[in-house]
């Protein structure tokens, strides 16, 4: 389908050469033309005014909703609203989410289990632009329900940026790229919160995140699956969180096996995004609601009939990792209540 869109940016020939048969919505869903494409996923709740909405707690990556800046709010309904990114991120992330929710080759189990539910676009009012609502993505909120979520966001690919992109762009890719674990590991830890006994919050700041090595990366991904404060490393949750049915590395395995087969999607700039409830997550057994997703598809390209190459890449070194760390944690017999 074609939406008719008046006075948008011209879409650039890299962008459709990139989505040349999957990509049928092209058409930025502007304030003009927003009521049409509302029209065609129904709301789930009332739209929320400016008072409702508020930036995610648990955010650890990514644009930051503020005073000056767009970025994504929650209203507590259990839904996560991403705003349309500007040029033609926002519009090429929604007719991502249109192609694969609708996609007959797409597996339901793959769709409900790894990715967010997309409910359409919504306007929102913002705090960084008073008066003027804008279209936002209306997702699942892949945290919902978890009373200390303890998140990862961990970009997944030794390349970020898709083949087609201007060569600034490429340059600004290539350079974080280089300058983080990305082209060495094939993947980054982008953003990192966990929630201790007592609550306390450990999150380090984006530079230390964007300086880690190696052994800095094995270290936080430690620290991760930690029931400590500070620094401290003692990987007691390393079973229930990584390890066992259910756990993050069954899961990676799950996506994976998709990975290895499925040519539609090629997910540039992508993020898995790891959840667990620190609450509810016991040392000696599973439960603890332990979440994998991706996130952010505002550069995935058409595959083509070839593999992910870049993200089954990083997926299986991250698949390392995780393992490794499960093996050397042995697993702690359950106890009676
Ligand atoms: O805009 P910037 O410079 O803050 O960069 C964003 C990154 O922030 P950083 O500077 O690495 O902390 C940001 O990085 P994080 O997700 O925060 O690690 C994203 O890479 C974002 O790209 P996109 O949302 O995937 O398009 C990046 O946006 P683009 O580079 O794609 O514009
Ligand atoms: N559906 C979601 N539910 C809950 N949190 C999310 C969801 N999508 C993204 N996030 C949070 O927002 C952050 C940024 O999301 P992302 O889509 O990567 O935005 P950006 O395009 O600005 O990088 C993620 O690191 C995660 O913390």
């Amino acid at each position: 389908m074609t939406l008719q869109s008046r006075g948008r940016k011209q879409q650039t020939p890299s962008m459709i050469s990139r989505f040349p048969d999957l990509f049928k919505f092209r058409g930025v869903v502007s304030p003009r033309n927003h009521r049409f494409f509302h029209h065609r996923h129904p709301p789930p709740t009332p739209t929320p005014t400016m008072s409702d909405l508020r930036p995610p707690e648990h955010q650890v990556a990514g644009h930051r909703a503020s005073a000056s800046k767009l970025g994504p709010v929650v209203d507590g309904s259990g839904l996560f609203y991403k705003p349309l990114q500007a040029g033609d991120r926002g519009e090429h992330e929604v007719a991502f989410y249109e192609a694969f929710s609708t996609h007959p080759a797409v597996p339901p189990r793959i769709r409900d289990t790894f990715f967010p539910r997309f409910h359409g676009t919504r306007l929102l009012p913002t705090e960084a632009r008073p008066g003027e609502p804008h279209p936002h993505l209306v997702l699942d909120d892949l945290l919902a329900g978890l009373e200390a979520p303890s998140v990862a966001d961990i970009k997944i690919g030794a390349i970020t940026w898709p083949p087609s992109s201007p060569e600034p762009y490429v340059a600004k890719c290539l350079a974080k790229d280089r300058g983080t674990t990305s082209v060495l590991l094939g993947f980054r830890v982008s953003g990192v919160r966990v929630v201790a006994p007592g609550g306390a919050v450990w999150s380090p700041e984006r530079p230390e995140l964007k300086a880690l090595d190696t052994a800095g990366v094995r270290r936080v991904l430690r620290r991760y699956v930690s029931s400590v404060s500070g620094e401290g490393v003692d990987c007691a949750l390393a079973a229930a969180v990584y390890g066992g049915e259910g756990g993050v590395l069954s899961q990676l395995l799950e996506l994976k096996a998709w990975f290895e087969e499925q040519t539609l999607f090629h997910f540039y700039s992508a993020s898995i995004l790891l959840g667990y409830d620190a609450n509810a997550v016991s040392s000696t057994g599973v439960g603890g609601g332990v979440r994998v997703k991706l996130v952010d598809f505002a550069h995935v390209a058409e595959g083509d009939g070839v593999i992910d190459h870049n993200f089954l890449g990083g997926l299986c070194s991250l698949i390392k990792f995780i393992s490794d760390i499960v093996s050397e944690t042995p697993e702690k017999p359950a106890t009676g209540p």
